[in-house]
């Protein structure tokens, strides 16, 4: 990687009395990029969130935003934005106030922290908005003043913690696609904790899977999702194709290793229309094996399907000891 290191994180421990929170995690992420954080409920993502953005004292590591050590210092010396599930927007305040607000403590005079606060309310799509109330918008309208929120100081680096959660479902996949064009025009490190793969996917340059506490396997998006490292990698990122070997490791049947048309021919025991084509299950000699078809691929569908598992294209993954 060429580009330069924005965030480095060595080594990083947190505990809470017995239940260590962040064991030993190290990542780096450079300038541009965006780094999705995934990782079931529990599993210690907000808390190195929150230890990288200054607001926990970590047990043990070092914390580098834009290559200083910083691990002890208070948050407001790190030059982070910050956007959390809830968005915790001042509600006597307006919109413009809000954005602006975080720029006055920092110095900045009135006129200039508004016009800065216009331009990032601009750059979010909500400048018509800028002399509503908070309470006055909808749930993601705020969602979006938060962001502005964060983005006002210009920082070097945004952490985001699950900022879509709270969302319904349509209004996630619209915000989802503004923010990876809002990402493109920043130069900006950005990490996104979240536990939503397609989050992951539509939002992330790398992505680093945690479990209990630590890293199980970082790398580019494609290849994570492509490649898992383990057996619960796998499970985790919703791979269906996993079938136990004797000696206790665990085999992956890619789709890009089967080969349609070819083989011997197996039952179709499921089918799930989906929007662009269907998804079915044929009862295969290793097990039910899941397969998504083109519309044009289901279309001439009968009660059986020629599927040929290219053994070259299959991974064998260890399992990890229970968490
Ligand atoms: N202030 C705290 N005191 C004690 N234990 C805590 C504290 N904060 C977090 N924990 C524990 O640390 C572990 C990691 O919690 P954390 O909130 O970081 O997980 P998470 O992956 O962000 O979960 P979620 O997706 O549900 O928000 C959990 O076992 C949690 O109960």
């Amino acid at each position: 990687m060429t580009a330069e290191v924005q965030l480095s994180v060595q080594g990083l421990w947190k505990r809470y009395g017995a239940v260590a929170a962040v064991q030993d995690v190290s990542l780096q992420l450079p300038l541009g990029q965006t780094l999705a954080l995934l990782g079931p409920s529990g599993c210690g993502k907000s808390t190195l969130l929150r230890v990288i953005a200054g607001l926990e004292r970590p047990d043990a590591g070092t914390v580098r935003p834009g290559g200083q050590d910083l691990t002890h210092a208070p948050p407001e010396q790190r030059g982070v934005g910050l956007v959390f599930q809830d968005y915790a927007l001042f509600p006597h305040l307006s919109v413009l106030d809000n954005v602006a607000y975080g720029l006055r403590r920092r110095g900045l005079p009135g006129p200039q922290a508004r016009a800065r606060a216009h331009e990032t309310l601009e750059q979010v799509g909500l400048g018509t908005l800028a002399g509503r109330r908070t309470t006055e918008l909808s749930g993601g309208q705020q969602q979006r003043v938060a962001l502005a929120r964060a983005l006002a100081p210009q920082p070097q680096l945004l952490l985001l913690d699950e900022p879509l959660s709270n969302l319904d479902e349509q209004l996630r996949s619209t915000l989802r696609s503004e923010l990876r064009e809002l990402f493109a025009q920043l130069n900006t490190a950005v990490l996104l904790v979240t536990h939503d793969q397609r989050e992951a996917q539509a939002l992330a340059d790398t992505v680093a899977l945690m479990r209990a506490g630590a890293l199980v396997q970082t790398g580019p998006v494609a290849e994570v999702f492509e490649r898992p490292a383990t057996a619960w990698a796998a499970r985790f990122l919703g791979q269906p194709n996993l079938y136990p070997l004797p000696d206790g490791r665990v085999r992956l049947v890619p789709e890009s290793a089967v080969q349609l048309g070819q083989g011997p021919a197996w039952p179709v025991v499921g089918r799930q229309p989906l929007e662009h084509g269907l998804r079915v299950t044929l009862a295969h000699d290793l097990g039910p094996l899941v397969l998504h078809l083109s519309p044009r691929e289901a279309a001439g569908l009968g009660d059986t399907l020629r599927a040929a598992v290219q053994p070259d294209g299959c991974l064998t993954l260890p399992e990890e000891p229970a968490a």
